[in-house]
């Protein structure tokens, strides 16, 4: 038999915006794939272009906010049925801008430490963890 094919793998950027001590959540809206989910906000790296960089044009496309990008956490990856992705997840803070949803369903701010009770992506299990981890 011919190998599998190997499957789509993408890389994405995403933000874990802190202010006054609480942590934006995104929901994924009805008309994104996994539709409802729970995200850092962020998406795909275009070519040509830096993490940050991604983070930055994300951010002001999909909330309206500008970001100051900060500390870099363990990137994760993570094979879903369909695709792979690679997420590069950044400590971020609000620069300016009010948050407007152009994509998402909703936000949320919460606590850190309530951040898991959300129905999150797949692939953002590890990242919480390393996150609520590095806080300890
Ligand atoms: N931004 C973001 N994306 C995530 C996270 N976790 C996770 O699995 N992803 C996946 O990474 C991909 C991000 O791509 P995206 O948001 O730019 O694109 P999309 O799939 O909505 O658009 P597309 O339908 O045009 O491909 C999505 O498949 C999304 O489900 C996360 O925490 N933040």
């Amino acid at each position: 038999m011919p190998p599998a094919p190997l499957q789509r793998h993408i890389h994405v950027a995403c933000a874990i915006i802190e202010h006054g001590g609480l942590v934006l959540a995104a929901r994924r809206g009805e008309a994104m794939s996994m539709p409802l989910v729970w995200e850092f906000p962020g998406g795909k790296i275009e070519a040509g272009e830096t993490p940050r960089q991604c983070l930055r044009r994300e951010l002001m496309e999909e909330l309206g906010i500008a970001i100051s990008v900060g500390a870099a956490l363990e990137p994760v990856t993570h094979d879903y049925p369909s695709f792979t992705v690679t997420l590069y997840p950044f400590v971020c803070t609000m620069e300016r801008g009010e948050i407007t949803l152009h994509e998402h369903a909703a936000i949320a701010w919460l606590a850190p430490e309530a951040l898991p009770s959300l129905e999150w992506a797949a692939a953002d299990g590890p990242i919480l963890e390393n996150y609520l981890g590095q806080r300890r």
